[in-house]
């Protein structure tokens, strides 16, 4: 993980990024939104946010804070709400319904996340808001790819979500494409003020889906450099994103999804 120093600055730091434009969000509520800094791996906590006394060498590590202890899903989250649970529910369906789709490691469970999209178009910034909330106005290009480990715990059980943030420059794609297998969810990124990187969202999906199951896995559509766009910008900018976010939908029920960069898919 490593960045090249400086191209760009800027006199003050903006505002969150842009807006979150996805065909399939987290439901209301259940994605935290602040997160901690976490280069800590596999933590231990109790649900009062302790670690264990038994926890060996790993109880050094700060407990999960508390923001991202979960101790309760929204209601369309919770197993009720799942139609497989039901008695009178198909076995076979049933049975496939509850295999675990999460990686594990020890008694963890993992979620992956890729982001990816253009050069410079704000995905550090993004990553780095989420886990540390904190912006840097300098410009230093990811190389290949960095990562960040958040550390959870959801219903009592410890959970960790990796962030792969994937440099958006040319001639480190061929590494970082090496990262996107495995993941539970892809954030494409694109610059609100750059229609250009717009467009190249559906190139970066498209790489990124075939090393991925397009039926399964998480779309997120995201506009970044908001505080930077006028309003009239933004609205048009929005439309377009809208419009993309919807083809995005479309195309991850088609069985190739190298139909996304095709010139001729219609358009939903
Ligand atoms: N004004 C403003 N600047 C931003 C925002 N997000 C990112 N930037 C700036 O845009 C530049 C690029 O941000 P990065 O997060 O490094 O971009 P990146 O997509 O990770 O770039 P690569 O690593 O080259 O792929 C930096 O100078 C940031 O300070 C934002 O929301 N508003």
């Amino acid at each position: 993980v490593s960045h090249v120093p400086g191209l760009e600055s800027r006199s003050e730091a903006p505002p969150l990024l842009g807006p979150l434009l996805s065909p399939f969000p987290f439901p209301a509520g259940s994605c935290p939104r602040q997160m901690l800094r976490s280069h800590h791996r596999f933590p231990i906590t109790n649900s009062a946010g302790a670690p264990p006394k038994a926890a060996g060498k790993m109880n050094i590590l700060a407990p999960v804070r508390r923001d991202r202890v979960l101790a309760e899903l929204p209601q369309c989250l919770r197993k009720e709400a799942a139609l497989h649970v039901r008695k009178d529910f198909h076995p076979r369906v049933t049975c496939a319904c509850q295999e675990h789709r999460t990686g594990t490691v020890g008694r963890f469970k993992i979620s992956k996340v890729i982001v990816v999209g253009d050069l410079s178009v704000g995905k550090t910034c993004l990553i780095n808001r989420f886990c540390k909330d904190t912006f840097d106005k300098n410009y230093k290009a990811t190389i290949g790819v960095d990562f960040e480990m958040e550390r959870f715990e959801v219903l009592g059980v410890p959970f960790s979500l990796q962030l792969w943030d994937t440099a958006g420059q040319e001639r480190f794609k061929c590494i970082a494409s090496t990262y996107y297998r495995g993941a539970q969810a892809i954030i494409i990124v694109f610059n609100l003020n750059d229609v250009a990187s717009l467009e190249h969202t559906k190139q970066w999906l498209a790489d990124a889906l075939k090393e991925n199951d397009p039926s399964s896995v998480l779309l997120f559509l995201v506009g970044s450099k908001k505080d930077l766009s006028t309003p009239a910008q933004y609205v048009l900018m929005e439309k377009d994103a809208l419009k993309v976010a919807q083809e995005i939908k479309t195309v991850q029920r088609l069985p190739n999804p190298g139909a996304l960069c095709h010139p001729d898919f219609p358009r939903a």
